[in-house]
This record gives C-alpha cells, sequence and structure tokens, in this order.
C-alpha cells in the first residue's frame, strides 16, 4: 500500500516549544486519527505539511514526492490534489456560499461546481448567504464542501468536526465515509472528539509535547487492549507477575483502586481471571499512556 502522506523526522523549533522527530504516515486507503492535548503540536505538524512553514529537520512527501525545499510551483501543483479544513472559516466575510464556490473554481483545476452545489444542498447552505452571516458550523460545512469538491486524493482535516453538533458530526462522517468509498484516498484527522474517530479511524498517532507517543491501529486500542480495575492487592500481584515488561506498565491510582492499561484484554484476563477488565476507548487510553505512572 502507498502512502499519500509520509513525515519523516520532522522537527520545528520555536520558542518554548519543541516539535521533535516526528512519524507520521497516511497510507492510502486509511483514515489517521491525530489526537494529542492543546498545544501539543498538531496543527504545526499540518503547517508543515501545508509548506505554510518551513521545518527546521526532516522531511515531508506527498504522493511520494519530497516537497520540503521543493519548487512552490510543484508544491501548489500537489497541493491541488489536497482537500484542507481548518477550525475556522478563512473565506472573505462579504462573500456568499455561492460566490465563494466561484472563487475556488479559480484555484483549483478540478474544480467541481455541480458537486458543490450537491455538498452545498447535503449541508443545507443557503447559496445566497454570506459568510459572515453563517454560524461556526455551516462554516465548517461550508469549508468542508469547498475541500471536497475538487477531487482530492488526501484530505487534511485540523479539528474539523468542532463546532458541528452531534447530527451535523454525524452527518460529515457520513461524507468522509463517502469520501473513503473511492479506492487510493486518504484522511489525516486531527481531533479532540475522539468518539468520531473511534468511528471513521483506522490509525490513531497521539502527540504529546511535540513528541509522538504512540501510533497504532485503532482495533489495537477498542477491540484489542483494556482497562484493567484493581484492588491494591491485586496491582502488586501484576507487577510481581513479569506480565508487564519493565516501561509497559501504564496504570493511574485514584480513591477507587488502581486503572491499569492493558495491551492485550484477553491474555489478561486469561493470566488474571479475578481482575475486572473492560474495553479501553481512545481516551482512556491517550489519558493512561499520557498522564498515568509508568513502571
Ligand atoms: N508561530 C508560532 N510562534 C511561536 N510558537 C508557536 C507558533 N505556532 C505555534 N506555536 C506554539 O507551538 C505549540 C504547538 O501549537 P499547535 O497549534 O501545533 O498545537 P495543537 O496541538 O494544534 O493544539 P490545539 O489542540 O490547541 O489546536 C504551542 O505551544 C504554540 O504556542
Amino acid at each position: 500500500m502507498s502512502d499519500l502522506l509520509r513525515i519523516q523526522n520532522l522537527e520545528k523549533h520555536y520558542d518554548g516549544f519543541d516539535l521533535e522527530d516526528v512519524n507520521l504516515s497516511v497510507p492510502a486507503g486509511s483514515v489517521v486519527g491525530f489526537i494529542g492535548s492543546n498545544g501539543a503540536g498538531k496543527t504545526t505538524t499540518i503547517k508543515a505539511v501545508l509548506g505554510l512553514i518551513e521545518p527546521d529537520a526532516g522531511t515531508v512527501s506527498l504522493f511520494g514526492e519530497e516537497t520540503v525545499g521543493a519548487p512552490q510551483k510543484r508544491l501548489a501543483e500537489l497541493k491541488q490534489r489536497i482537500g484542507v479544513v481548518f477550525d475556522t472559516c478563512s473565506f472573505p466575510e462579504e462573500l456568499t456560499v455561492k460566490t465563494v464556490g466561484k472563487l475556488m473554481a479559480q484555484c483549483y483545476e478540478n474544480w467541481n461546481p455541480g458537486s458543490f452545489r450537491s455538498f452545498a444542498r447535503t449541508f443545507q447552505l443557503p447559496e445566497d448567504k454570506a459568510v459572515k452571516d453563517l454560524s461556526r458550523g455551516m462554516g465548517m460545512k461550508l469549508s468542508l464542501a469547498c475541500a471536497l469538491a475538487h477531487d482530492p486524493d488526501l484530505l487534511i482535516l485540523d479539528e474539523a468536526t468542532a463546532g458541528l453538533d452531534p447530527m451535523a458530526r454525524e452527518e460529515a462522517l457520513d461524507t468522509l465515509r463517502m469520501f473513503m468509498n473511492e479506492d487510493g484516498r486518504g484522511i489525516l484527522m486531527s481531533s479532540h472528539i475522539t468518539s468520531d474517530l473511534e468511528k471513521i479511524a483506522d490509525y490513531i498517532v497521539c502527540i504529546d509535547e511535540g513528541n509522538i507517543v504512540f501510533s497504532v491501529e485503532k482495533d489495537a486500542i477498542t477491540d484489542v487492549a483494556g482497562v484493567a480495575q484493581c484492588r491494591a492487592a491485586e496491582f502488586d500481584a501484576i507487577v510481581d507477575s513479569g506480565f508487564f515488561t519493565r516501561g509497559t506498565l501504564h496504570f493511574e491510582r485514584s480513591a477507587y483502586g488502581t486503572a491499569v492499561l492493558v495491551p492485550d484484554r484477553q491474555a489478561f484476563a486469561a493470566r488474571f481471571p479475578q481482575v475486572a477488565i473492560e474495553r479501553s476507548e481512545i481516551d482512556t487510553y491517550m489519558s493512561l499512556m499520557l498522564k498515568g505512572e509508568t513502571r
């Protein structure tokens, strides 16, 4: 499977923040969820991919072509194949939905006016309404319609479902699923709404303080891993058992006991049948990996 996007050893240094050694790929046919706390480095990574900031080190390949240091003209050609949505609608305020479509037609060779009208109808965007009069959610939908109407191969969405109500988010996810129905496409999707990623992502990449903390198949979190709730004696027995090798036991103590992140809940249940274990969600997995203790 070829990679639509491959980031290798990316670095960007700001005063007080270091994006370090970031590696991330979007294979064709896959949706990659990009998660991390506020200020972790998601947007910085995305901006480097789009050539909006210059990395201090590392490489970015789009559709198999190296872009860092490539001529602007070539980067612009490659970006024709990308649909981008940031978390704010950045079109000029006075334009109407219809005139945004006309403006976009000047920017993208593959712009499909019929497809834009159809997305605008699906998203219930009145075509004569000005950008300044759209709600935040409507603005996001307009950005998504624009990102999709030039038939991109890769979608890069930075908090694109933020500001959408639950029904609109479901509608946006359906649109993304339809987008993925065609072979060879992919999505990089940063989001704090991990329930959206549980529904659509194939891989989850987590960044914290500028470093990638984990990069796994989503099913490894939601189907294979688990969270065990242990009493003190159970926790001590788990530590002494050698089931977890040094540095792989992630846990968090609370008034109710100790929550332990278990990479394989079936194997764990076979070894410790008396300990309660439940399915892990992306949020709990991330919280235990980032905030939990490790031993
Ligand atoms: N131009 C800049 N100059 C200095 N620091 C910057 C600049 N752009 C971003 N940063 C810093 O880089 C860090 C990462 O920011 P970034 O926007 O990538 O985080 P994020 O993971 O997208 O966060 P959020 O989830 O809040 O959107 C932050 O500390 C931010 O202040």
